[in-house]
């Protein structure tokens, strides 16, 4: 039992904060920025070229010191991803403290939440860990993800979300509308069979649909 609850969150509008410029710190911010963060500070002395950048063209804060006590007021979400563990530690309590969920990049245990490894494919996302007992294999499995769900899927998760809004809006039978979108995601994943032509497919849909259970 690994004692950790997967959730996807919804970063826009909530204040992030990342202590330390360096790899790992980049690493996180990247992953921030691809999930649509847009409140994003990093306080550290030094910073990598790729951070620098990011900070002069705007696109997040960043304070070139060292962390001190009162940088997390109105942070929802904190990586503390210094070369110092100490810091790292006492970082994280202090967060734990203020409520906020916190990330230590150098143990599982210290924080409050771990990253996992992802890849996106439009709005499917996967996120795989090993919670800790092997960041390899978590970057191992999702390259394995990667070469399966290739870059079709994008296209795939836009036309089901698409028919998904037609048939939630026009077929009030409730069995009805989870065996056609059953058979359309069933159609889409499996078979690479969807429609660009949403009208299409949502007839097709429900004529098979109708076959099969009447
Ligand atoms: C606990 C955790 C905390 C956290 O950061 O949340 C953590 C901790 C540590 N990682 C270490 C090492 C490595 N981490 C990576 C890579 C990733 N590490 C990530 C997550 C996590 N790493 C969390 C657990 C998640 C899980 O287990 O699934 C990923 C998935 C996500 C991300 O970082 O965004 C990202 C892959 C991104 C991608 O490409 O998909 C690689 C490979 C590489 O860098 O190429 C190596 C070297 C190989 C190895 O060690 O396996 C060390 C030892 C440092 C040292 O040796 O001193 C510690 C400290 C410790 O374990 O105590
Ligand atoms: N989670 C992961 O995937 C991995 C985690 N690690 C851990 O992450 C840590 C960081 O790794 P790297 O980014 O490669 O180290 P690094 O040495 O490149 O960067 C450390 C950063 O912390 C900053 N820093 C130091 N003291 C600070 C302070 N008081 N306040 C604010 N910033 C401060 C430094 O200025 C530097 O920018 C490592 O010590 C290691 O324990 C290492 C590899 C993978």
């Amino acid at each position: 039992m690994n004692g950790f609850y997967p959730v996807f969150l919804q970063l826009k509008g909530r204040r992030c904060l990342i202590i330390g410029g360096g790899r790992i710190a980049e690493r996180k911010l990247l992953g921030l920025l691809n999930a649509g963060a847009d409140d994003v500070w990093i306080i550290s002395p030094d910073v990598t070229p790729r951070i620098a950048a990011l900070a002069a063209e705007g696109t997040i804060h960043c304070c070139l010191r060292a962390y001190e006590a009162g940088d997390l007021e109105g942070t929802r979400l904190l990586f503390a991803a210094t070369n110092d563990k100490r810091l790292n530690t006492e970082a994280a309590a202090a967060a734990e403290r203020m409520g906020i969920w916190a990330n230590t990049a150098d143990e599982a245990g210290k924080g409050s939440f771990i990253s996992p490894s992802t890849l996106r494919r439009g709005d499917l996302l996967f996120a795989v860990t090993a919670s800790g007992a092997s960041p390899a294999l978590s970057q191992h499995i999702k390259q394995e993800l990667e070469a399966y769900y290739g870059a079709e899927y994008e296209e795939i998760s836009t036309a089901l979300r698409r028919l998904r809004e037609r048939v939630v809006g026009e077929v009030e039978d409730e069995q009805k509308r989870q065996n056609i979108l059953k058979l359309a995601a069933e159609d889409a994943a499996r078979y690479k069979r969807y429609d660009r032509n949403i009208d299409e497919w949502l007839i097709s849909l429900l004529h098979r649909t109708d076959r099969r259970h009447t």
